[in-house]
Protein backbone atom coordinates (compact mmCIF):
# COMPACT_ATOMS: atom_id res chain seq x y z
CA UNK A 1 0.00 0.00 0.00
CA UNK A 2 1.30 3.10 -1.08
CA UNK A 3 -0.55 6.04 1.39
CA UNK A 4 -1.93 8.89 -0.23
CA UNK A 5 -0.69 12.17 0.48
CA UNK A 6 -3.76 14.16 -0.68
CA UNK A 7 -7.46 14.02 0.63
CA UNK A 8 -10.12 16.03 -1.27
CA UNK A 9 -14.10 17.27 0.84
CA UNK A 10 -16.89 18.49 -0.68
CA UNK A 11 -16.76 22.46 -0.26
CA UNK A 12 -19.97 22.04 1.98
CA UNK A 13 -17.24 20.97 5.20
CA UNK A 14 -14.84 23.08 4.41
CA UNK A 15 -15.82 25.66 7.67
CA UNK A 16 -16.60 22.33 9.85
CA UNK A 17 -12.57 21.06 9.05
CA UNK A 18 -10.98 24.64 9.37
CA UNK A 19 -13.12 25.20 12.52
CA UNK A 20 -12.10 21.43 14.13
CA UNK A 21 -15.57 20.83 14.48
CA UNK A 22 -15.04 17.78 11.66
CA UNK A 23 -12.71 15.25 12.66
CA UNK A 24 -13.01 12.53 10.70
CA UNK A 25 -14.27 11.54 7.62
CA UNK A 26 -15.65 8.07 6.52
CA UNK A 27 -14.08 6.80 3.35
CA UNK A 28 -14.51 3.74 1.17
CA UNK A 29 -11.99 0.83 0.52
CA UNK A 30 -10.57 2.97 -2.30
CA UNK A 31 -10.16 6.30 0.09
CA UNK A 32 -8.50 4.34 3.09
CA UNK A 33 -4.63 3.78 2.71
CA UNK A 34 -3.35 6.94 4.92
CA UNK A 35 -0.63 6.58 7.34
CA UNK A 36 -0.99 7.56 10.81
CA UNK A 37 1.09 10.41 11.87
CA UNK A 38 2.01 11.62 8.34
CA UNK A 39 0.60 14.65 7.21
CA UNK A 40 -1.37 15.46 3.92
CA UNK A 41 -3.03 18.20 1.72
CA UNK A 42 -6.53 19.34 1.41
CA UNK A 43 -8.51 20.72 -1.90
CA UNK A 44 -12.12 20.87 -2.22
CA UNK A 45 -13.42 17.87 -4.68
CA UNK A 46 -15.71 20.61 -6.69
CA UNK A 47 -12.58 23.06 -7.92
CA UNK A 48 -9.56 20.96 -6.62
CA UNK A 49 -8.71 24.22 -4.34
CA UNK A 50 -6.15 23.63 -1.29
CA UNK A 51 -7.24 24.28 1.91
CA UNK A 52 -5.29 23.15 4.73
CA UNK A 53 -3.57 19.98 5.80
CA UNK A 54 -4.18 17.45 8.05
CA UNK A 55 -2.38 15.02 10.30
CA UNK A 56 -3.94 11.96 9.98
CA UNK A 57 -4.48 10.03 13.57
CA UNK A 58 -5.94 6.27 12.84
CA UNK A 59 -7.95 4.78 10.17
CA UNK A 60 -10.59 2.12 11.87
CA UNK A 61 -12.68 -0.32 9.68
CA UNK A 62 -16.55 -0.08 10.57
CA UNK A 63 -19.56 -1.33 9.16
CA UNK A 64 -21.95 0.99 7.76
CA UNK A 65 -25.00 -0.86 10.44
CA UNK A 66 -22.28 0.02 13.32
CA UNK A 67 -22.38 3.87 12.59
CA UNK A 68 -22.99 5.78 15.74
CA UNK A 69 -23.87 8.94 17.31
CA UNK A 70 -20.12 9.33 18.52
CA UNK A 71 -18.81 9.02 14.54
CA UNK A 72 -22.03 11.71 13.96
CA UNK A 73 -20.75 13.89 16.75
CA UNK A 74 -17.35 13.86 15.14
CA UNK A 75 -18.50 14.71 11.73
CA UNK A 76 -20.75 18.12 13.04
CA UNK A 77 -24.24 16.07 12.35
CA UNK A 78 -26.56 13.79 13.61
CA UNK A 79 -26.52 9.90 13.06
CA UNK A 80 -29.90 10.57 10.51
CA UNK A 81 -27.87 12.91 8.84
CA UNK A 82 -24.47 10.69 8.52
CA UNK A 83 -25.82 7.83 7.56
CA UNK A 84 -28.17 10.09 4.63
CA UNK A 85 -24.95 11.54 3.55
CA UNK A 86 -22.41 8.09 3.52
CA UNK A 87 -25.39 5.95 1.94
CA UNK A 88 -25.52 9.14 -1.12
CA UNK A 89 -21.79 8.99 -1.88
CA UNK A 90 -21.06 5.74 -1.11
CA UNK A 91 -24.61 3.64 -2.29
CA UNK A 92 -24.74 -0.06 -1.27
CA UNK A 93 -21.57 0.13 0.53
CA UNK A 94 -21.40 -1.83 4.15
CA UNK A 95 -17.50 -1.99 4.70
CA UNK A 96 -16.44 1.63 5.30
CA UNK A 97 -13.23 2.79 7.51
CA UNK A 98 -13.29 6.33 9.46
CA UNK A 99 -10.27 8.61 9.14
CA UNK A 100 -9.61 10.53 12.25
CA UNK A 101 -7.15 13.54 11.58
CA UNK A 102 -6.09 16.80 13.43
CA UNK A 103 -6.26 20.52 11.89
CA UNK A 104 -2.27 21.11 10.99
CA UNK A 105 -1.75 24.74 12.00
CA UNK A 106 0.50 27.03 10.45
C1 LIG B 1 -15.02 14.14 -1.86
C2 LIG B 1 -15.52 13.19 -0.83
O1 LIG B 1 -15.74 12.04 -1.08
N1 LIG B 1 -15.73 13.68 0.40
C3 LIG B 1 -16.15 13.02 1.51
C4 LIG B 1 -16.65 11.73 1.53
C5 LIG B 1 -17.02 11.21 2.75
N2 LIG B 1 -16.88 11.95 3.86
C6 LIG B 1 -16.39 13.21 3.79
O2 LIG B 1 -16.25 13.87 4.85
N3 LIG B 1 -16.04 13.73 2.63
Amino acid sequence: MVPKSKITFFERFEVDILSGKKTLTIRNEEEKDYQPNTQVNVYTYEQERWFCRLIILRVEPILFENLTIEHARQENMTLAELKTIIQEIYPGINQLYVIYYELVTP
